[in-house]
């Protein structure tokens, strides 16, 4: 049964307790009155009886004083008696209740008439035929009789009116005794009852204490919850942000300037930095840092990791003497290497440190390697689209730029020196007599002409500069910001390296020559096909010159648009 139905128990017998004991004073009340009422009833009965016998004793006193004394003044008592008894008889039948009362109190009636007669007779007797006829009817002792006869029902009466008044007063007495106890019942009763519902009371509300710190607790552990899920809403939204712009970026290095603008976010109050392997595949650079971890090294090897070792996750408790990484800077710290593995293949690492890092909930650390799982997939995808992008852009016999990329970079940069004012030049380059070579040597030594040639290309033009081959054995080389007089210059030390190399053939050296036309913008054209085309035509001169030489297109201007 549950605690409040016992309190709604306890309540109700306690009003059902005080309820009774205030019925209580009106019952015994009643039992009182009535007992009271009967009380008087019985001493008044007796006192009537009692003036009766009195009033018939008087009138016989004075019958005997008139007959002795012939005296009317003696019978002023009886007359008094004649003129009271009926009132008396009159008040004794009002107080006679029981049928048996009222039998006896009849055959006193009776005798009190018989008495009077008597009485009357003997005083008419007197009065008529002097004192000895009276006293001779006195002396038949019928008064005599008949008065024992009264004293002896009045007494008996007087008698039962004692005996009863001993019961009123003993029916009193046990009234006033069971109102007391009940009285005392009732308080032990509700003491006890109080008792129980204080106790009940007590453990309620003990128990609703109990429940309403349960409740904070609860109310406390949803509020971290709602934090912790708009933590981790917030968490998801960024990382899903930085995917988006991994998926953009167009080199590794972009990609890992872009994680390390988003990790100081996504993982707050850390610090760390992100490896990742070299072409090579010999050593890991730092790409990317961020929080304190600016000392860390910029270079470290696979065998100084132990999560790279492994391949998975090594975490490592600083100050309690674990498994520490050689890379490790700082041993006071703790520390979680993550591998950043991708279909198998571990292409970096990415070192977290930060405060109670060896002893964090675990989904904290859940969430650091599924970030690290994801940095893995999207660095892998960055390199898979870089190294498509450059498959589809770059020439695989002379690692040059090809057409296609060639006719957009040379777009981009005649709208880049447009807005800017700065010219751009474009050196055609073709090699000279190269089908002799490819008769002479082979087709292969032929190849092995232009991979020499797209070398002293490559390493001898700048950072901005753009090599390419059209096709065949025929090159483009762009120059950004570079006048037609400087392109000229630069044209003829290209013209020079390449005929100053030579490739080893079966035991044989080859050399190469090439004849090169230069044309610039804005002098020879405004669009990338006036341009090459008046290089082209350059090359043709040099071409018809002799080979081996460097020719400047003629100034045309900018009639032929593309
Ligand atoms: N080995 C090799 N040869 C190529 C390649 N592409 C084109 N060639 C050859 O390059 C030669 C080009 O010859 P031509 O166009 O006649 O010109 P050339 O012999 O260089 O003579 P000029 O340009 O007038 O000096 C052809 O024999 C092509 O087969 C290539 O990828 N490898």
């Amino acid at each position: 049964m549950k605690f409040e139905t016992k309190i709604k128990l306890a309540a109700a017998a306690i009003i059902l307790v005080m309820s009774t004991v205030a019925a209580l004073p009106m019952i015994v009340n009643g039992q009182v009155t009535t007992a009271l009422a009967e009380l008087r009833s019985a001493a008044k009965i007796e006192r009537l009886q009692m003036t009766l016998l009195e009033m018939l004793l008087n009138a016989e006193t004075a019958q005997r004083g008139f007959v002795v004394t012939g005296d009317e003044r003696f019978l002023e008592p009886y007359h008094a008696a004649v003129n009271s008894i009926p009132a008396i008889e009159q008040n004794l039948r009002q107080e006679m209740r029981s049928p048996e009362e009222r039998t006896r109190n009849t055959a006193i009636e009776q005798g009190t008439a018989h008495k009077m007669r008597t009485v009357a007779l003997t005083i008419e007797l007197r009065r008529e035929h002097g004192f000895d006829k009276a006293a001779a009817f006195i002396a038949t002792g019928t008064g005599k009789a008949q008065m024992d006869r009264l004293r002896q029902l009045i007494g008996k009466e007087v008698e039962i009116d004692a005996q009863r008044r001993a019961a009123l007063s003993d029916r009193l007495l046990s009234i006033s005794n069971s109102a007391a106890n009940a009285s005392l019942v009732a308080t032990i009763t509700n003491i006890l009852f109080l008792g129980a519902v204080l106790l009940a009371a007590t453990r309620v509300l003990r128990q609703r204490d109990a429940a309403e710190r349960k409740a904070q607790a609860a109310a406390g552990q949803a509020r971290l919850t709602t934090e912790r899920i708009s933590q981790q809403n917030d968490l998801l939204f960024r990382s899903a942000e930085l995917m988006h712009s991994l998926e953009l970026a167009e080199s590794t290095d972009e990609s890992a300037t872009v994680i390390a603008s988003y990790l100081p976010r996504l993982l707050p109050q850390l610090s760390g930095s992100l490896y990742l392997y070299n072409n090579s595949r010999d050593i890991l650079e730092r790409k990317a840092g961020w929080g304190n971890a600016t000392g860390e090294p910029d270079i470290i090897e696979a065998l100084d990791c132990w999560a790279l070792r492994r391949g998975s996750p090594h975490a490592y408790a600083g100050g309690e003497g674990g498994l520490a990484c050689r890379h490790v800077t700082d041993p006071a710290l703790d520390r979680l290497c993550l591998p950043l593995v991708t279909q198998g293949d571990v292409i970096g690492c990415l070192t977290v440190t930060g405060e109670g890092l060896a002893h964090d909930a675990e989904d904290r650390r859940a969430w650091i390697g599924q970030l690290a799982e994801q940095l893995g997939l999207a660095l892998s995808n960055v390199r898979l689209r870089v190294s498509l992008r450059q498959q589809s852009i770059i020439d695989p016999l002379t690692q040059l730029y090809n057409r296609r990329y060639m006719d957009e970079v040379l777009k981009r940069e005649l709208a880049r020196a447009e807005r800017n004012g700065a010219p751009v030049s474009v050196l055609v380059l073709d090699l000279d007599h190269f089908k002799r070579i490819n008769d002479t040597y082979g087709h292969e030594a032929g190849d092995a002409i232009l991979r020499k040639v797209a070398l002293t290309l490559r390493e001898n033009i700048r950072s901005c500069d753009v090599a390419c081959r059209m096709g065949g054995e025929e090159m483009v080389v762009l120059l950004p910001d570079c006048d037609t007089g400087n392109a000229a210059r630069r044209a003829d030390a290209l013209r020079l390296a390449i005929a100053a190399g030579d490739v080893l053939h079966d035991g044989q050296r080859i050399a190469a020559t090439a004849s090169i036309g230069v044309a610039s913008y804005p002098a020879h054209g405004n669009t990338m096909r006036a341009l090459v085309h008046a290089a082209d035509l350059a090359l043709y001169e040099a071409k018809h010159g002799g080979r081996n030489c460097v020719k400047v297109a003629q100034q045309e201007g900018s009639g032929d648009q593309a």
